[in-house]
């Protein structure tokens, strides 16, 4: 299995996350993809980064969602290919309408740097097939537009159609998200985003290995782990 991890100007997770999905998938089997470009180079697997894409101008995500990549990401999507944004990637998604709800700024109006423990709600996405329901994860948190947001009824729909993938655990919901929603997955389970930062929880030497459970997933999902 081969990983790309899509680089925008700004991008500053883009080589931990690529680190990350070589510790699952095995050396030399992922790469960047430039924004500019339309060639996905045949990945398996892609991986929106995390960082400051453009800048945040306009809003976290927004010019990124418009970039060449991302329109061959959107269709690598719609074919079902495993899709995962973390943290600005999961803005990214938002903003492309390839992940539902958007990204609102934190509620205590500052950034945020923080351990935070994850409870998986849905371990039947693309991205979660090698953890438990129930599992908690302990994973890295690190950005100021992290308050994810949907309407009510919004919120009850993913609910009810096991959308909603990560929730902040305990109650511990720092950021103000609606219904404390740390991740969701589209209606196809294939795309998944979330706004802690997996790919800097894969050694318990740096506190945590729970991150690479979501690096080895896609994995699992081709029966290949
Ligand atoms: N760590 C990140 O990816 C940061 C995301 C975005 N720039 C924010 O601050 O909300």
């Amino acid at each position: 299995m081969r990983v790309g991890v899509v680089q925008f100007p700004g991008s500053c997770d883009e080589v931990d996350a690529l680190l990350a999905a070589e510790r699952a998938v095995g050396a030399g089997n992922a790469e960047l993809l430039w924004h500019r470009d339309r060639d996905l180079k045949g990945v398996d697997a892609v991986v929106v980064p995390g960082g400051f894409s453009y800048g945040d101008y306009l809003r976290a995500g927004a010019i990124a969602a418009l970039s060449p990549a991302m329109e061959s990401v959107a269709a690598f999507a719609r074919d079902g290919g495993p899709v995962l944004g973390i943290c600005n990637g999961f803005q990214v998604l938002c903003e492309a309408g390839l992940l539902p709800g958007t990204m609102l700024m934190n509620v205590g109006r500052r950034f945020v740097f923080r351990q935070v423990e994850l409870d998986v709600v849905a371990a039947d996405t693309a991205w979660t097939r090698a953890t438990r329901r129930g599992q908690l994860l302990s994973i890295p948190a690190k950005h100021q537009t992290g308050r994810w947001y949907a309407p009510d009824e919004t919120v009850e729909r993913l609910v009810a159609d096991d959308q909603v993938v990560f929730r902040y655990a305990a109650g511990d919901n720092y950021n103000g998200s609606s219904d404390g929603i740390a991740g969701v997955c589209n209606a196809a389970r294939n795309v998944v985003g979330l706004m802690p930062h997996p790919e800097h929880a894969v050694d318990p030497l740096t506190g945590s290995a729970d991150g690479l459970l979501l690096f080895r997933s896609p994995l699992e999902a081709a029966g290949v782990a």
